[in-house]
């Protein structure tokens, strides 16, 4: 045995169970008899722990976490299990190992942001890329804030009321449109909240939310904003995601609780 066959037997030895991402057929079933979790957009072998894929995570890494926090969510793997994670990250079968301790990534509630919420994934990640492009670029270099209530809409509609007119009311422009990256910069000076559709639909801009707030608690320092935005999440099935004028990190709530942080820096 090669000392390459030696470093990747170690590599792989005594994990707890194994994480395959998008195999296929043949693959999953030559490791049918170990402990497998499948992770990937559609469960197509038909294994047992299956873990949805919404988006295309590009960055493996990215990929990996939300994989093993959705095994760790179903209770398919322990928080603290030894995991082997094989991937494909150039070709068109896997070519990458990564050895990974579930409890490697702080939680970062990706999963349970995307992961049965009413709007779509992919419209949360549209929502979410331009709170980090706007953290990234502001409004004319000056940092900017934003509040954006996703899903639900017509609850969150009746417990909203106008600031000003609604530049949308007569209009569709979905969460992913390229155009939105242009308006929601100048929108997104003036106050209030955007609220979305499940499907992406940009419903409203200037919405002033009312939910009642107590009995939210978000993190000290946060103010009305961020209030809102666990208030809103609390009293619907809406998640919310807002940009931090003062700090510039954008946050997501659900169901009255922070369950995501991030720096756009970061991305
Ligand atoms: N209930 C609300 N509904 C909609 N928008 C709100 C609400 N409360 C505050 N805002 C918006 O948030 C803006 C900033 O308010 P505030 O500074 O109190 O929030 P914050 O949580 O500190 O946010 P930031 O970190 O961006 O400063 C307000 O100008 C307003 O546009
Ligand atoms: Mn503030």
């Amino acid at each position: 045995m090669t000392g390459l066959d030696e470093f990747l037997e170690g590599l792989v030895a005594d994990a707890d169970a194994v994480c395959l991402f998008s195999p296929g057929k043949s693959h999953y079933e030559t490791l049918a008899g170990d402990d497998v979790v499948v992770v990937g957009p559609d469960n197509d072998v038909e294994a047992d722990a299956f873990v949805k894929l919404p988006l295309e995570f590009e960055d493996l890494r990215d990929r990996i976490r939300f994989g093993v926090e959705g095994a760790v969510e179903h209770g398919y793997v322990e928080e603290d299990a030894d995991l082997v994670c094989l991937a494909k990250v150039f070709g068109e079968d896997a070519d990458t190992v990564a050895r990974v301790r579930a409890d490697e990534f702080e939680k970062s509630g990706v999963y349970g942001l995307f992961a049965n919420s009413r709007a779509e994934p992919s419209v949360i990640r549209d929502v979410l890329e331009v709170a980090v492009e706007l953290g990234k670029k502001g409004q004319k270099g000056k940092p900017v804030g934003a509040l954006f209530v996703v899903g639900d809409a017509g609850k969150v509609m009746n417990k909203s009321r106008p600031l000003s007119y609604n530049p949308f009311e007569k209009s569709h422009v979905h969460v992913g449109d390229p155009i939105v990256n242009v308006m929601l910069k100048e929108f997104s000076r003036l106050d209030g909240a955007f609220v979305i559709s499940d499907s992406g639909k940009i419903v409203s801009a200037y919405r002033y939310l009312e939910p009642s707030a107590e009995g939210v608690d978000i993190p000290k320092g946060l103010g009305a904003r961020h209030m809102a935005a666990g208030a809103v999440t609390r009293d619907t099935n809406a998640i919310a995601i807002v940009l931090s004028e003062s700090d510039g990190l954008v946050r997501a709530f659900k169901a009255g609780e922070l369950i995501l942080e991030l720096d756009p820096e970061a991305y």
